[in-house]
C-alpha cells in the first residue's frame, strides 16, 4: 500500500480520540467535530464507505453532570459515559443531517465481539447500514462493562471493527502529527515517522503508552491497533486531527501523519475474530514436538503435546499456548475444561475415552478454532 493507492480505497474506519473531541475536558469541541463530519461527507461523495469509532462521552458527561475532574470510581465513569453518549450522538446527528446523511449509534463491549453469534450480528448490521449509506457511529457500552471485559481504549475497539468490516484503512485521528519515533510531549527532539511497516519490531518500543491528560493508551494502543487492523490487511494512518482537512488530504495521498503498512499475511475471517479474543481463561505450556506441528504442519493441538496447564477455563472458552521458554505459541478455543484437559494432559488421544468416559473430539484444540500468534 502506498499513500498514492489511498484515492482507489472503498472502506474506511474513522477513529476520533477522547484528546481531540475534548475542549480539555469541558465536553466536546463541537466546532472541530463539525469540520471533521465535513470532510467525512467528502469521502463519502468520493464513494468511500466511513465507519466512525468516537470516544468523548465521558468528557461531555462530566460536563452535563457539572464534574470539573474525571472521576476513577468505575460507577461514576459509566453514568459520565452513559449521560455524555446522548450529546455524543446529538452532535454526529446534528451535523450530518445537514448533509441528509442518517447516522446509527452502535454500542459494544468486548464480550460482543467474543461471542461468534453476536459478532456475525454486528457485522451484519454494519453492513446493512453501508448499504443504505449511514454511517455507524461506534464507541464502546462502558455503562455495562467492568475492567476485566473492557477494550479500555478505542484504539483496540477501531481495529476490531476495521477487522470485522475488513476495511482498507484505519485513521486514528489524535491529538500529535503521528507516531513520532519517541514520546514528543517528554522528548522535544523527536522526529514524525512518516511510513514503515507493520511488522517492524522497533515501532512498538518508540510509542509510549503514556498519553494525555484525557486519552487512554497513549501512542502504543494506536501501535497495537495497527498490528490488529493489519490482519486484515487494513492499512493504518495515525494523523492529527487538528490538520485542517486532514482526511482530504489524506485519502488525496499527501503526506501527513504516520502510514502504517500491512505487510503481515492477512488471517482469515474466522481467524481474525479467534485473533481479536483479548481475554484469554487459561494457559497451555506445549512441548517442542506439539509447537512444531503447530507451526509448520498447521495440525491440531492434541493432548498429548501438553505439558501443563492453568486457570478455570471451560469447554470453548479461549486459552493461550506458550512454548517450553515461555513465548506464546498460539491460541484457541478448548475443547475440554480445566479439569478434564488436566487429566488428559500428556495423554495419546485414544485414551480420553476410557479416561473420561466420554469424548468430545480428538484434539484439545482445533485447527480450526486455533490461530498462530506472531
Ligand atoms: N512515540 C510517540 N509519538 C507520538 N505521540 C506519543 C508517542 N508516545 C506517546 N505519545 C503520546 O500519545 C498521546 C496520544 O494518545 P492519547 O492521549 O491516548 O490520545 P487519544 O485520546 O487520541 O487516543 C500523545 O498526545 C502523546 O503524548
Ligand atoms: N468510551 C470512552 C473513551 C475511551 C477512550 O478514552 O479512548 P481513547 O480515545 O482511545 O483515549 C468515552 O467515550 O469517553
Amino acid at each position: 500500500m502506498h499513500r498514492s493507492d489511498l484515492k482507489q480505497t472503498r472502506r474506511w474506519v474513522v477513529k476520533i480520540g477522547s484528546a481531540l473531541l475534548t475542549n480539555d475536558g469541558k465536553g466536546l469541541n463541537r466546532e472541530a467535530l463539525s469540520h471533521w463530519v465535513e470532510q467525512i461527507v467528502a469521502l463519502k461523495q468520493q464513494g468511500i464507505e466511513v465507519v466512525i469509532v468516537s470516544s468523548g462521552s465521558v468528557a461531555e458527561g462530566m460536563k452535563r453532570l457539572g464534574w470539573s475532574s474525571r472521576p476513577s470510581a468505575l460507577n461514576e465513569l459509566q453514568a459520565a459515559a452513559s449521560v455524555g453518549q446522548m450529546g455524543l450522538i446529538q452532535a454526529y446527528e446534528s451535523k450530518f443531517a445537514k448533509y441528509d446523511i442518517r447516522t446509527a449509534q452502535i454500542l459494544m463491549t468486548h464480550d460482543d465481539l467474543s461471542n461468534r453469534k453476536r459478532y456475525l450480528n454486528v457485522r451484519n448490521t454494519i453492513q446493512t447500514l453501508l448499504q443504505y449509506n449511514a454511517v455507524p457511529i461506534i464507541n464502546e457500552n462502558d455503562t455495562v462493562v467492568t475492567d476485566e471485559i473492557r477494550f479500555g481504549d478505542n484504539d483496540t475497539l477501531a481495529a476490531l471493527t476495521a477487522n470485522l468490516i475488513s476495511a482498507d484503512v484505519l485513521v486514528i485521528m489524535t491529538d500529535q502529527q503521528g507516531l513520532y519515533d519517541d514520546n514528543p510531549r517528554e522528548n522535544p527532539n523527536a522526529k514524525l515517522i512518516t511510513e514503515a511497516k507493520v511488522s517492524r519490531k522497533d515501532i512498538e518500543a518508540m510509542a509510549s503508552p503514556e498519553g494525555g491528560a484525557l486519552g487512554k493508551g497513549g501512542m502504543y494502543t494506536k501501535v497495537m491497533a495497527a498490528k490488529r487492523a493489519a490482519r486484515s490487511g487494513t492499512a493504518t494512518l495515525i494523523a492529527s486531527g487538528r490538520e485542517p482537512d486532514i482526511l482530504t488530504k489524506l485519502f488525496e495521498g499527501q503526506q501527513f501523519g504516520t502510514l502504517l503498512v500491512p505487510d503481515l499475511e492477512p488471517l482469515t475471517a474466522r481467524q481474525q475474530w479467534l485473533a481479536g479474543h483479548l481475554q484469554a481463561k487459561g494457559k497451555l505450556v506445549l512441548d517442542e514436538g506439539a509447537v512444531a506441528m503447530l507451526k509448520n504442519s498447521g495440525k491440531s493441538l492434541l493432548p498429548i503435546g501438553v505439558k501443563s496447564l492453568q486457570g478455570q477455563f471451560q469447554r470453548g472458552e479461549m486459552v493461550v499456548c506458550y512454548d517450553l521458554q515461555g513465548k506464546e505459541v498460539a491460541r484457541g478455543l478448548t475443547n475440554y475444561a480445566a479439569a478434564e484437559a488436566q487429566k488428559i494432559l500428556g495423554k495419546p488421544s485414544h485414551q480420553i475415552e476410557s479416561i473420561l468416559g466420554y469424548i468430545e473430539d480428538e484434539s484439545l484444540v482445533h485447527r480450526d478454532n486455533l490461530v498462530l500468534s506472531d
